[in-house]
């Protein structure tokens, strides 16, 4: 029986467009929320499809907190390019992974998924 887990992260980061309509965006800031969604076909003895401490550490690891995306990107630091870097990565880990979404304002965001 399928289960969908899913696990949020908080990140500051700055970044711009590199084409917004024609011309770069001034650089500003954000508040992201990331959130993923890892399917699991089966539970643990403890009833975990996969622990979500672990997850939100693995996510340390690669969500760029406090950095400027320009800077550690070669693509425009767009929400959906952003879902579709932390997709690739984040499947590696885990294969189940179903989607990945990234909201750059409360209002505005993004979700890759294959
Ligand atoms: N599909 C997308 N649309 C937009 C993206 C994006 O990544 N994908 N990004 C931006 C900008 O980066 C912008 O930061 C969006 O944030 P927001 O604060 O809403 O932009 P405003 O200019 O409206 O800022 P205010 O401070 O509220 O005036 C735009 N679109
Ligand atoms: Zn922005």
């Amino acid at each position: 029986m399928p289960f969908i887990i899913r696990v949020k992260r908080e990140f500051q980061a700055a970044h711009f467009l590199t084409d917004y309509h024609g011309k770069p965006e001034p650089l500003h800031g954000h508040t992201w929320l990331v959130e993923i969604f890892i399917r699991a076909d089966k539970l643990d003895k403890g009833g975990m499809g996969y622990d979500f401490i672990e997850i939100q550490r693995f996510l340390d690891q690669i969500i760029p907190d406090y950095k400027c995306l320009n800077d550690i990107f070669d693509f425009s630091p767009s929400a959906e390019n952003l879902a579709k870097w932390l997709y690739e990565k984040i499947k590696e880990r885990y294969p189940t992974l179903q989607k990945v979404v990234v909201w750059e304002t409360k209002e505005g965001g993004a979700e890759y998924f294959e």
